[in-house]
């Protein structure tokens, strides 16, 4: 189980007080809530990518303390952001930013996953659509087998039918490993369809 319990967070200021959410293996948690509610930061709380003021992670088991933790707790945790633009490497090919986690190998099997097919593979980012760019970034994701997958607005750019793709993919590695799911999205009809429980942040406080 993936949990943060009693998380405050934010910047200069908090910006989400004492939220506690819970991602079981194998089921999808959704984590809705107004643009500038603190998704964004509790999503990278949990992903072990922002130190809280105060609260706990807790990763199968294993309490992350003063956000101190050991490279095998980080990796079991893949993240997909909303821009994959910002997420790869300009300068490498797809089958590059694909490996980049493996350090090298194949990643035909991880590309047919994701349906990444022939030429796509040795094209740079600014040569292929956002979609397809994507499904590099949940090949890349899923390339360390994490047991627990946070996807930040992943589908935000992405069509309706690429997004319907890349959700199956997502859906057939958590019934093939069991892995969990936190699911961020603005559209409550994808949260309603693709999430087990929904858990909803409340309006930004007025400063
Ligand atoms: N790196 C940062 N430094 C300072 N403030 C930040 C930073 N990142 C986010 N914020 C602020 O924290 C608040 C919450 O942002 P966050 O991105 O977590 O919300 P969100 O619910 O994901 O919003 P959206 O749906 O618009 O993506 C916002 O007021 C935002 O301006």
């Amino acid at each position: 189980m993936l949990t943060g319990t009693g998380i405050t967070a934010g910047y200069r200021d908090p910006v989400v007080t004492d939220v506690s959410l819970t991602v079981q293996p194998g089921r999808t948690t959704g984590l809705a809530g107004p643009s500038g509610s603190g998704k964004s930061t509790v999503a990278r709380v949990l992903a072990l990518l922002h130190k809280p003021f105060s609260g706990t992670v807790e990763i199968d088991g294993e309490t992350v303390t003063g956000f101190r933790f050991k490279a095998t707790q980080r990796t079991k945790i893949g993240v997909l952001f909303q821009q994959p633009r910002l997420s790869v490497d300009p300068r490498f090919t797809l089958r590059q930013a694909i490996a980049e986690p493996l350090r090298g190998g194949d990643v035909t099997e991880l590309a047919d996953l994701v349906m990444l097919t022939g030429d796509l593979l040795d094209r740079r980012p600014h040569e292929v659509s956002d979609g397809q760019l994507q499904r590099a970034c949940l090949a890349r994701a899923l390339a360390l087998k994490p047991r627990y997958l946070i996807c930040d607005e992943m589908t935000t750019m992405l069509d309706a039918s690429t997004t319907a793709a890349l959700v199956g993919v997502i859906r057939a590695y958590q019934r093939e490993s069991g892995a969990g799911v936190l699911a961020i999205s603005h559209d409550a009809t994808l949260l309603a369809r693709w999430a087990d429980e929904t858990v909803r942040l409340s309006a930004p406080l007025p400063r």
